[in-house]
């Protein structure tokens, strides 16, 4: 167990529980599971649809589960394939650290400051009232956006780091919105792996 940090910063937010662990995973042990995951992964381009125009939503997803149920959101399907054993072991320590139940991983791949993840909440009803939603990330560091639905003076960012945690719950997801927003630096590639409970 020793292998992950489990050192946790709590962020005093009103209508939500936010919880980072900054060294989770030790670098070394993030960047192998970074390169296993990018090669090993099949990648799904999506589209959406603006205003009846058609776009490449930008980043690449893929979803995991052990229910072998696809995941709908926004007009998009995702296709799951099932938990490798790696990603077994991870999503069991997860739960553990954040005191949860998952059964299905979202994992975005950001090739580049172009791709990104505009404001939006987790809120889907599968996803359930209040959920916990855990949050690796590997690779570059991108910066996470939050801002509260009703109190415009709540607006936030925060660093999420190679081998990071973040543990979203509480009210998070009905009273706050978040976002990865693009970026003009030049960055290498960064995946995010959302472990959530989809009913
Ligand atoms: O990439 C991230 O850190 C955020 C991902 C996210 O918000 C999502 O997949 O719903
Ligand atoms: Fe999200």
């Amino acid at each position: 167990m020793d292998l992950f940090s489990t050192k946790k910063t709590h962020l005093k937010l009103p209508d939500a529980e936010l919880t980072y662990i900054a060294d989770f995973l030790p670098k070394k042990k993030a960047e192998n599971l970074f390169e296993s995951l990018k090669k090993n992964t099949n990648w799904q381009q999506d589209t959406i649809s603006i205003f009846g125009k058609t776009y490449n939503q930008p980043r690449l997803t893929a979803l995991f589960n052990n229910t072998g149920k696809t995941y709908s959101y926004s007009n998009i399907t995702m296709y799951p394939e099932a938990f490798s054993k790696e990603l077994l072991e991870l999503k069991q320590t997860i739960e553990k650290i954040s005191n949860s139940k998952f059964n299905s991983i979202l994992l975005n791949l950001y090739r580049n400051g172009q791709d990104s993840n505009g404001w939006h909440a987790d809120n889907e009803k599968e996803l359930g009232t209040n959920p916990t939603i855990a949050s690796l990330s590997l690779g570059a560091d991108r910066v996470f956006h939050f801002k509260h639905r009703q109190i415009k003076s709540e607006r936030h960012k925060i660093t999420l780091a190679n081998g990071s945690l973040l543990i979203m719950s509480g009210a998070m997801q009905h009273n706050w919105l978040h976002q990865i927003p693009k970026t003009k630096k030049i960055i290498k590639e960064r995946i995010n792996l959302t472990f959530r409970q989809i009913y």
